[in-house]
């Protein structure tokens, strides 16, 4: 029978193929254990849409995304690529999937798992328990305003370029998710930008500031550098609850946050557009915060949990299956409490384990819970 559940898969470049085919064994044994089955269409993008169709992202596979009810991401990129033209890169077909479907709210989750507190680069008292949410815009910024470019000089040399905006509405509809995350979590917000020295900056404080005033009743809130930021989530990370911040802010910050949890490799995200107001659906991809990895593709030894995570906040935000993503997160949770560890999150006395083997671990976990 058919599922009216459409999930386009993919997989993009490096290790990206390698933890997305470990992800679809879960969702085969969700189709197979618990009748959850969706209609998988697959696609190219990033190096392997390059090398097939000569562009990162095809017409057609783009309006596959558009249509999908949610979208399985890999990773894109590598250093086969690394001298393509700008337009190109494997990379320009990931921020179209972002900007074409307006996916403008990257959650970023960094969770500690209690058996992988000994894993994080800081102290254990640090970040047991840590819970804490980076909310990234994802579709302004630096990464996307124009004018930007190369330019030569009369002095023969050049000058690159790139422009940082934001306009009201666009802080104000990431704001709003900011407060509306909080209000389920545990009631704090921190607003992240350099007011100091950016214009951009300047109007993202004056606007959260005043939407926390008019619409963040009850809401903890406040502003702070990203500087400063980047240094307090290393030096007292449980101080945060939501950070909200910029597209460019929002990727670095949630790269450091990644070494709180242990690994790149543990991080998922998912990027949301808006509800639909008459159908509830909104546009979603999910992908992990890593990259393609090149340094360990192809040897069987990347993390696929960032990925599984990624399919597991799929379940949630997409389709509502909260119970099911809660399953494939306890198994995830018991299999790194019974020792098992991908090379990334090695640890003394610790069985270091295959992408594959990990899965596998994963799959007898879940047949157990069930
Ligand atoms: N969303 C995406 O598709 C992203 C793509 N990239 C692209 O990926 C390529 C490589 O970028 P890098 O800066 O090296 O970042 P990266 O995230 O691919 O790798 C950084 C480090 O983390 C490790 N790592 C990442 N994911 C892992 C996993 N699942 N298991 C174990 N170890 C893992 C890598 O081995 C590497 O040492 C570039 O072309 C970059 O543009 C980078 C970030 C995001
Ligand atoms: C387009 C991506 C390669 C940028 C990035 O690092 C990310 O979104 O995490
Ligand atoms: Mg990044």
């Amino acid at each position: 029978m058919a599922s009216n559940k459409k999930l386009l898969v993919l997989p993009g470049d490096g290790i990206g193929p390698e933890v997305v085919g470990e992800t679809l064994r879960i969702v085969d044994w969700m189709a197979k254990k618990r009748s959850v089955s969706f209609d998988i269409e697959e696609g190219l993008v990033g190096g392997a849409a390059y090398d097939a169709h000569g562009t990162a992202l095809t017409d057609e596979t783009m309006t596959d995304a558009t249509h999908a009810d949610a979208v399985l991401f890999g990773a894109v990129g590598g250093p086969k690529y690394d001298d393509l033209p700008f337009e190109l890169k494997p990379e320009r077909g990931l921020l179209r999937l972002r900007k074409e479907m307006d996916l403008f709210a990257n959650l970023r989750p960094a969770m500690v798992f209690p058996s992988m507190v000994e894993n994080s680069s800081l102290k254990p008292e640090l970040v047991s328990g840590l819970d804490i949410m980076i909310l990234r815009e994802l579709t302004g910024g630096v990464y996307f305003c124009e004018p930007r470019g190369i330019e030569d000089l009369p002095d023969g040399s050049k000058r690159g370029f790139d422009t940082q905006a934001y306009t009201t509405p666009e802080i104000e509809r990431i704001g709003r998710v900011a407060f509306d995350l909080a209000r389920k979590r545990r009631g704090k917000v921190t607003s992240v930008e350099k007011a100091n020295v950016m214009m951009s900056g300047v109007l993202w404080r004056q606007v959260m500031t005043a939407l926390h005033a008019s619409e963040g009743e009850g809401l903890e809130y406040e502003n702070m550098f990203a500087d400063n930021c980047a240094m307090q989530l290393v030096r007292t990370p449980k101080q945060f609850d939501v950070i909200v911040t910029d597209n460019l802010f929002g990727d670095i910050l949630s790269d450091c946050a990644a070494m709180l949890t242990g690994s790149l490799g543990m991080l998922p995200s998912a990027s949301l557009g808006a509800e639909d107001p008459t159908t509830g659906k909104r546009h979603a991809l999910y992908e992990p915060v890593h990259g393609s990895a090149p340094d360990i593709a192809g040897k069987g030894m990347a993390n696929p949990i960032a990925e599984m995570l990624s399919f597991a906040m799929l379940l949630r935000y997409s389709f509502d299956m909260g119970e099911d993503a809660d399953l494939l997160e306890k198994a995830i949770d018991n299999v790194l409490a019974g020792g098992m560890r991908t090379a990334d999150i090695m640890a003394t006395g610790k069985a270091k384990v295959s992408t594959a083997t990990m899965t596998d671990s994963i799959l007898k976990e879940l047949d157990k819970l069930v």
